[in-house]
């Protein structure tokens, strides 16, 4: 697997030390000490499933790799949330194969 293969490992791996240490500058953290609890990264799927959509109505490639990227991310902070991992969403898919 190549560094850019990994990149979903390597990012859920961050996740899972900023979940675990909290440290204070760290955005991720701040969604898993949130006053809001996990709406907090629900709202964020929501607007940037929105922002994404939009981005596609108006082909702008740029913008859906970049809101993608979003929700990709904000999907791994729930999934930790959830103490899942990327594993659970490997055997989902699996299982359509
Ligand atoms: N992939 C991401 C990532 N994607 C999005 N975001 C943050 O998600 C937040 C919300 O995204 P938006 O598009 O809504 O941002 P916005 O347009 O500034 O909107 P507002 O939140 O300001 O309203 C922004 O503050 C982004 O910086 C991310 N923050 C962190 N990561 C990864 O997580 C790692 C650890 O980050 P920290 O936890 O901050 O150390 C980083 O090295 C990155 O690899």
């Amino acid at each position: 697997m190549t560094d850019d293969e990994a990149i979903l490992d390597e990012l859920f791996a961050v996740i899972e030390d900023r979940k675990e240490n909290l440290p204070e500058d760290s955005y991720t953290a701040s969604l898993f000490t949130h006053e809001k609890g996990e709406n907090a990264v629900l709202e964020k799927l929501g607007e940037e499933s929105t922002e994404l959509l939009l981005a596609a109505k108006d082909d702008d490639r740029e913008e859906i790799a970049h809101e993608s990227a979003d929700i990709v991310y904000h999907l791994l902070v729930l999934l930790a949330m959830k103490d899942m991992d990327l594993e659970d969403l490997r055997a989902a898919l699996r299982e359509r194969r």
